[in-house]
């Protein structure tokens, strides 16, 4: 019988995601972002971090220390090996400290990588952090409770056999969708598949991460939900939980307090005018970059970005995935559509990681449709003057950025992308620049295109050119096809498609919004139909100016009454002091 029938995704950019989590890893980091390294010592670690703090919504890079509260997480878990849960309002730096751990984790562990093993509830929880799902990792399938029985379907699956085997610390983000039952089941499946059946969790340390008054388990219609807290191995296994209390996200205090009382379903009257009144809509960007609306429904998500791509002039193109392999159904749940319809000053999100720059979850505009050959003649900077007296535009930021340096050209296609056009005096159309490589001086400045860059010239599609926002300014890059594949727990390729990695990103669900962070944001409630999704939704903001809300309703604003009274309990033996020491306990 099957193993688990939950799949794993990949593209073939995939080692290049590993390194897109937003920490220092030195692998493609500007050299100004060098000059700081991250957790070298456990005292004064930094981790650089892309924020979104400007006023046009333009992501910046920034290094940061971790407080005092993440500090001591990252020791409990690092040095001292203990199983920890961390958790923490919205915007509490959860998931930065969980890159920072997973960072010092990895260099613990460096000759043993394997021992680490990262996952999360979901899959965009998990791609988020370059984890997979814990039901991939364990090989465990959903809802079948029988060890037994799950432990013979795990056997024929050797590489979740062996990670059950040789993993030391596994980490699990995203804890408040694990259904309990799930987390019960894999305690046991830990316990036997070790063989260490006096230690809980088979002795595997536990790092787990997330908010219980946020998103809860997925349960059918009607069923309460057993949150993993509740389960019998939670209170066996994790030994500390420790509640990060420093409100990052947002900086406006009163803002923090309303966000407060929405986390706890206490609506008092003057939060309930002020939410109210913020259905004002919100002005205009100047880079004409639309506030990204947050809807509870996918239906709703998919009605609002066909409108606006309605309203805009021009035609439309449609760029059809080509879709092979023997289960092509499962290419359904892709992110990626099937049919990617766009037209020129299209609103869209970059579905896949590329490099530290241009990431999942990148927004952008459509300038147009060019050929990979016309994108290719026009990158990077004009080896001395230009050709065609065009104006380029600069697209990259100004201060010793690798954009502007020689060797650009030869970098700029890195993996379904076509890096840094320069655009003419309109701001969409690429510039042609000459390059006479017989001369030899010209020839080491503009590097001749990598065999695979030259195999694509030979592509005639026009592609979308789109102006991305990055941390280092905006960039323009042409977006072309690259492939996505869905394999089974063994790497066996069941299906394959390839399309261009956007979507439309006027509009987005919820449940895709959790984790990130959106300086302008309209959020439309009226549908809200879970406990914590208006909570999540709402604190997804990083300022009152910057956020629109449409159909307050403080009757659906709810926190689960389990989740209230378990964490009225941790609060009890928490000391959480204003001096922000960290606010520990042990069970
Ligand atoms: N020690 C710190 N110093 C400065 N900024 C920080 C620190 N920790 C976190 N941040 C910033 O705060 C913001 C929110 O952090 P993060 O996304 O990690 O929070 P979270 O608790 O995971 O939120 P959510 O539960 O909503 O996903 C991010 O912009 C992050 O870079």
């Amino acid at each position: 019988m099957a193993r688990s029938t939950v799949l794993t995704t990949k593209t073939i950019n995939a080692r290049k995601r590993k390194s897109t989590g937003g920490i220092d890893d030195s692998k493609g980091v500007d050299a100004s972002n060098k000059r700081r390294r991250t957790i070298d010592t456990f005292f004064s670690p930094q981790v650089t971090i892309v924020t979104n703090q400007g006023d046009d919504a333009i992501p910046t890079c920034e290094h940061v220390s971790l407080n005092s509260e993440q500090v001591r997480v990252l020791q409990m878990v690092v040095q001292e090996e203990k199983n920890v849960f961390f958790t923490g309002a919205a915007g509490t730096g959860k998931s930065l400290l969980l890159r920072a751990i997973i960072q010092a984790l990895r260099r613990k562990y460096a000759k043993k990588p394997e021992v680490v093993s990262v996952t999360a509830s979901t899959g965009m929880a998990a791609s988020n952090i370059g984890g997979m799902t814990i039901h991939s990792w364990g090989a465990v399938t959903p809802g079948m409770h029988n060890i037994d029985r799950q432990i013979s379907c795990i056997k024929t699956c050797k590489p979740a056999f062996k990670r059950w085997k040789e993993t030391k610390v596994l980490i699990i983000d995203e804890v408040s969708m694990v259904d309990g039952q799930l987390f019960d089941t894999l305690a046991k499946l830990a316990v036997q598949l070790r063989k260490k059946t006096e230690k809980p969790f088979g002795g595997i340390q536990l790092v787990v991460t997330g908010d219980f008054f946020q998103l809860p388990p997925v349960t059918k219609s009607g069923e309460e939900p057993f949150f993993a807290f509740e389960s019998e191995a939670w209170k066996r296994c994790i030994d500390h939980t420790v509640t990060l209390t420093q409100v990052y996200r947002q900086k406006d205090t009163q803002f923090v307090e309303l966000l407060n009382e929405l986390r706890r379903g206490t609506i008092s009257p003057s939060a309930q005018q002020t939410f109210t009144s913020l259905s004002r809509p919100l002005p205009p960007l100047p880079s004409g970059i639309l506030p990204t609306e947050l809807y509870p429904l996918r239906a709703q998500v998919d009605r609002a970005n066909s409108t606006r791509l309605a309203a805009l002039p021009g035609a439309l193109r449609t760029f059809t995935a080509r879709d092979t392999g023997t289960h092509q159904k499962v290419l359904e749940q892709m992110i990626v559509p099937a049919q990617l319809v766009l037209k020129s000053n299209a609103q869209v999100m970059l579905v896949k990681n590329v490099d530290e720059r241009l990431v999942n979850g990148s927004v952008g505009r459509v300038l147009g449709f060019f050929t990979i050959a016309s994108c290719l003649a026009s990158v990077g900077s004009p080896p001395s003057s230009q050709e065609d007296g065009a104006k380029p535009k600069s697209t990259a930021s100004a201060s010793g950025s690798q954009e502007s340096s020689p060797g650009a050209s030869a970098s700029s296609k890195a993996g379904g992308a076509v890096r840094n056009v320069q655009v003419g005096a309109d701001g969409r159309t690429p510039v042609f620049y000459y390059r006479p490589m017989e001369n030899k001086e010209n020839a080491r400045d503009t590097k001749p295109l990598s065999a695979s860059a030259k195999g694509k010239v030979k592509d005639e599609e026009r592609y979308p050119l789109v102006e991305f926002r990055t941390a280092q300014g905006t960039e323009v890059v042409l977006v072309v096809r690259d492939e996505f594949r869905v394999e089974d727990n063994e790497g066996k390729l069941l299906a394959r498609r390839v399309q261009v990695p956007l979507v439309l990103a006027w509009a987005m669900s919820i449940h895709k919004s959790q984790g990130q962070t959106i300086q302008h944001v309209k959020i439309d409630l009226r549908s809200v139909f879970e406990k914590g999704q208006s909570y999540v939704a709402l604190s997804r903001a990083a300022s009152l100016d910057g956020l629109q809300v449409l159909g307050f309703d403080p009757k659906k604003v709810k926190a689960h009454p389990k989740v209230i009274e378990w964490s009225s309990t941790l609060e009890t033996h928490t000391s959480a002091d204003t001096d922000r020491t960290p606010a520990v306990e042990g069970h």
